[in-house]
């Protein structure tokens, strides 16, 4: 295994690129630990297969590097650079038992057939197959298929990474969670390097410790779960992670103070100056309160979805979602919305804009 190291990375699809625009991936500087767990997360087209595929070595990034610990390998090709790679569809030899598929990787590179042994059986242990290894993968359900096409990614024990590029595609709902909560296990018996590729944020958030948020070729956030729920730099990070995401609303600076729809509202710390933009205020549903005074809103809809209710209110033009324990208003009623001031943010052209709470001016 090995720490990953992109620097400077930057590709375009076009021999002579224009601006911006024409970037599937803008510069990208990140670092991947050696032994983490990260995730890719982003909608689609935001540049996901295009970076997995300028790890893999398929593609040849327009500038930039790739170094596996101090080693630039950007211009090896993919054989050379031990990944292990598992897709979306399962990649197994159907006539092949799942014993010989498991051992594909292994006898491929002349591995002593008694290592072979001890690795396939560990492999198979862990994945919960030991009972298929008779049996031809032909028959296997597409759960177990995609199971067995993890297990011959991770039955090397020389690679650099295991790339998983949306692996959980044809797998039935009921079993996904399974298989998600397998792949947690199993990253953490082995300790190996892993990269998760998604555009689902529950994939994200319940296998990664570190997740890497991407959109329009651009990396927006990188951080734990709890960071990016708890304070997304960019508001595509609220918007995109979370149920609903977090509130983005439209919002004046003036003085010092964030006014939305001639409301003051009080936010987390300072306004950062420096830079002019669009001004919008964020916070999540999860963060404000219904109260006896704050914002006057009245109520559009409200959703039992289980755990909580989701409260669909109007303030102005402007709709707020708030999630409620117990308080379960009537449509219609004119409510009062108290956000946390210490959850509030304010963000400046989508970027974070506000001094954390308590930091000093
Ligand atoms: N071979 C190509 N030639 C030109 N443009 C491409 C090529 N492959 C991808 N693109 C463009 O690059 C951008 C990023 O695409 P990419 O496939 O990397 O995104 P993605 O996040 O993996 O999306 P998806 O999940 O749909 O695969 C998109 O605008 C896409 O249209």
């Amino acid at each position: 295994m090995a720490t990953i190291t992109l620097s400077g990375l930057r590709h375009s699809y076009y021999p002579n690129p224009k601006g911006p625009d024409d970037y599937a991936l803008k510069k990208m500087d990140i670092s991947w630990q050696d032994g983490g767990a990260y995730a890719l997360l982003g909608p689609s087209g935001c540049g996901k297969s295009t970076l997995l595929n300028i790890i893999s070595g398929l593609l040849t990034p327009s500038e930039g590097k790739i170094l596996f610990d101090d080693k630039d390998i950007t211009q090896l090709k993919p054989a050379d650079r031990n990944i292990a790679q598992v897709f979306q569809f399962p990649v197994i030899y159907d006539t092949m038992t799942v014993y010989d598929n498991l051992a594909f990787p292994l006898r491929n590179r002349n591995i002593d057939e008694a290592i072979v042994k001890t690795r396939v059986e560990s492999i198979a242990a862990m994945l919960e197959v030991s009972d298929m290894l008779g049996t031809k993968a032909a028959g296997l359900s597409p759960d177990n298929k995609q199971k067995i096409s993890m297990g011959r990614g991770l039955v090397r024990e020389d690679i650099n990474v295991i790339m998983f590029d949306e692996p959980l595609t044809v797998i039935d709902p009921h079993l996904k969670w399974k298989l998600r909560s397998k792949l947690k296990e199993l990253h953490q018996e082995l300790g190996a390097t892993m990269i998760y590729v998604t555009h689902d944020q529950t994939e994200a958030l319940t296998f990664a410790d570190q997740v890497v948020v991407m959109q329009d070729g651009e990396v927006v956030q990188i951080g734990t779960p709890v960071e990016l729920f708890e304070r997304p730099t960019h508001t595509f990070v609220g918007h995109f992670i979370g149920s609903p995401g977090m509130n983005i609303l439209p919002c004046e600076v003036v003085g010092e103070q964030a006014v939305f729809n001639g409301s003051p509202i009080a936010l987390e710390g300072a306004i950062r100056t420096g830079w002019e933009g669009r001004t919008e205020i964020g916070v999540r549903p999860e963060h404000i309160t219904l109260a006896s005074r704050g914002l006057e809103a009245r109520v559009k809809k409200v959703a039992d979805v289980g755990r909580h209710n989701v409260v669909e209110a109007i303030v102005g033009d402007t709709s707020i979602s708030v999630i409620t324990e117990h308080d379960t208003p009537n449509q219609g009623e004119s409510i009062f919305l108290a956000p946390d001031p210490v959850k509030t943010r304010l963000y400046r052209d989508g970027w974070i804009a506000t001094e954390r709470a308590g930091a000093s001016q």
